[in-house]
């Protein structure tokens, strides 16, 4: 195991933070963290690193117990924290040299992991630059390469997306799936489940420091009681219209917001097709019509009774 989490519990003060968390990362995955702010999302992380005391639980990476002073296993872990932490003092090159200098002494060796960290996160236009000339994107990935030049077989992301232009963002997320091909097993937390979605193998989702469920995207999706989400842009309807789409096979609810219907049904099949049948034979006029499977953020909703946006 990658990293062993076990019934850790952490205070600030009258605030429980982590309530009883339990949970493992295995070897080759991308885990995600998915959870809204404040969800207990960067204490877990500082606790599994050593750098925030818990009040109980234990936490063991590469399957050793971890400490503060564990350096054995800290040189083995790539970080990539929410703050952007680099020198200003020095360009792109001299952060990235720096930070692999920590753990790479032979010069020759850390040059050419430095090139590699620069061509990955596509700063070859930029090493000459100091941070204070990049943008919020580039910064960002400048912080990634800073973390993972020194090739860590455990690489620990936190939210590196917020408040970053798409091209980086794609960058950024296209990056960690190449560094988990290239063999280095991914924690990612975010509160953006697209990104979650997006590229993790497996993900846990997060609530006032317990964990709400864990599972493949589509294992999450499947503990829920939605199916399909139908949307129908209508111009008028009546309450005998609604009523015989309440009446379908599997209809969970159907909800009118001021003309736009959204039908939500349970798994089956044929949902779409009975909604346009009973629209046709009711004469409902209406304008769009899409279906939408179901989202991380109504497997949020339908267990927590609340969204995961803020
Ligand atoms: N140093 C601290 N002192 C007191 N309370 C704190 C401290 N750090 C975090 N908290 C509180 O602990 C809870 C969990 O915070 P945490 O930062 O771990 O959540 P998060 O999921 O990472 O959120 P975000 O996405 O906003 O970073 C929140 O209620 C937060 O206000």
């Amino acid at each position: 195991m990658i990293v062993k989490v076990n019934q850790l519990v952490k205070r600030y003060g009258d605030l429980l933070a982590l309530d009883h968390l339990s949970f493992e990362v295995k070897q080759g995955e991308i885990f995600g963290l998915l959870g809204p702010n404040g969800s207990g999302k960067t204490t877990a992380i500082n606790c599994i690193l050593s750098l925030l005391k818990y009040d109980k639980g234990d936490i063991s990476v590469f399957d050793k117990p971890m400490k503060p002073e564990a350096y054995d296993i800290k040189r083995d872990i790539g970080i990539v924290m929410q703050e952007v932490a680099v020198f200003d003092e020095l360009t792109v090159h001299g952060n990235i040299d720096y930070f692999c200098g920590l753990y790479v002494s032979d010069k020759k060796e850390r040059k050419a992991l430095v090139e590699e960290a620069i061509k990955f996160v596509g700063l070859e236009e930029f090493t000459k630059f100091y941070p204070k000339k990049l943008s919020g994107g580039l910064l960002r990935r400048l912080n990634i390469a800073c973390g993972i030049a020194h090739k860590p077989k455990l690489i620990i992301l936190d939210e590196p997306t917020v408040a970053v232009d798409p091209q980086s963002r794609n960058k950024i997320l296209e990056g960690i799936v190449q560094l988990n091909k290239q063999g280095a097993t991914i924690i990612y937390t975010s509160h953006y489940m697209e990104e979650v979605e997006q590229i993790c193998s497996r993900i846990m989702i997060l609530d006032k420091g317990q964990v709400i469920a864990t599972g493949t995207k589509d294992e999450l999706k499947g503990m829920i009681s939605l199916g399909e989400k139908i949307t129908v842009e209508t111009y008028e309807i009546t309450s005998h219209q609604l009523e015989a789409l309440k009446g379908l096979p599997n209809i969970i609810s159907v909800e009118d917001l001021s003309g736009v219907l959204t039908i939500r049904s349970a798994k089956g099949k044929n949902n779409l097709e009975n909604v346009l049948e009973t629209l046709k034979r009711e004469q409902v006029s209406f304008g769009k019509i899409y279906s939408e499977l179901p989202t991380l953020n109504d497997v949020f909703l339908e267990i927590t009774g609340k969204e995961l946006r803020d």
